[in-house]
């Protein structure tokens, strides 16, 4: 039976992070092209985009054309609006790729709400758009993706699922709608928990010391209270890649060393 692991690394600082993280994607990424062909991942928007691509756009080891590049939450906004999560992914990612070996317009799937009456349409589009893309995958109750990179906010959200709010209880659906978010803006788009925990791999990339303590209860006390801290995946490995001043409250023997060849 395959074992999945969790592991936890820190770095001193978000250049390590990013550094760290362009590894283990490289790795993943030439896995899966060479087992299916393609390489599914979704972003989160936040300060992840920049910590995620500052080396990453420039590695040689990636072939980006086959990768399927989709968002694990969005605002309801325009996706030229500078608070859009795809904007975020274009400027920091998608944008600093050579052109070369760039991810084909057609292998980007962002979520566009400005083009829906509602942000229950649009995550009924999104819904759609990754049946198509997972097509022949029907018969899994919810898509795998290969990688899900989440970040977390200092309250412990991760995508836009906040706590306390409903939407963290959804397993009818793949992706569901906020219209109250407690973070600005209220209307949102996200993947929902189920997606989430099937996941072939899921790394969360968290940098500063305002998350510290969800950090602890989540990692070291298993609170489980956080929609961050119920990301378990079933059959797949979870990683928390993070800065030292996210890990500092944690004891050290919680973190592993990065194996700087993977
Ligand atoms: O609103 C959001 O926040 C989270 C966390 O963002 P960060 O700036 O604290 O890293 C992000 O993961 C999510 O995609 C975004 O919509």
């Amino acid at each position: 039976m395959k074992s999945y692991e969790q592991k936890v690394f820190s770095f001193p600082d978000t250049d390590g992070v990013s550094e760290a993280t362009c590894l283990y994607i490289e790795k993943l990424s030439q896995e899966y092209i060479a087992e299916t062909g393609r390489f599914t991942i979704a972003f989160s928007g936040g300060s992840l985009p920049k910590t995620v691509s500052k080396y990453l756009v420039n590695s040689k080891k990636v072939d980006f054309t086959k990768w399927l590049v989709f968002f694990a939450d969005e605002r309801c906004v325009p996706l030229d609006d500078a608070e859009s999560n795809y904007l975020l992914v274009k400027n920091e990612f998608f944008d600093k790729l050579p052109k070369d070996n760039c991810v084909p317009p057609q292998n980007i799937f962002p979520i566009n709400a400005s083009l829906v009456s509602s942000s229950e349409e649009a995550a009924n589009d999104y819904e759609d758009s990754l049946l198509k893309a997972f097509v022949g995958k029907e018969t899994l109750r919810y898509p795998q993706f290969d990688l899900l990179l989440l970040g977390m906010g200092p309250d412990g959200h991760t995508c836009s699922l906040f706590p306390g709010f409903p939407q963290i209880q959804e397993t009818g659906v793949w992706v569901t709608s906020i219209d109250n978010s407690p973070k600005p803006p209220p209307s949102r788009i996200t993947l929902t928990l189920p997606v989430l925990n099937d996941a072939h791999n899921v790394a969360f990339v968290n940098c500063g010391d305002q998350k510290a303590q969800v950090v602890k209860e989540i990692l070291q006390e298993n609170s489980t209270k956080y929609p961050a801290g119920m990301v378990k995946p079933r059959r797949g490995n979870l990683y928390w890649f993070m800065d030292d001043k996210s890990s500092s409250l944690l004891d050290r023997a919680v973190i592993s060393d990065f194996p700087h060849k993977l």
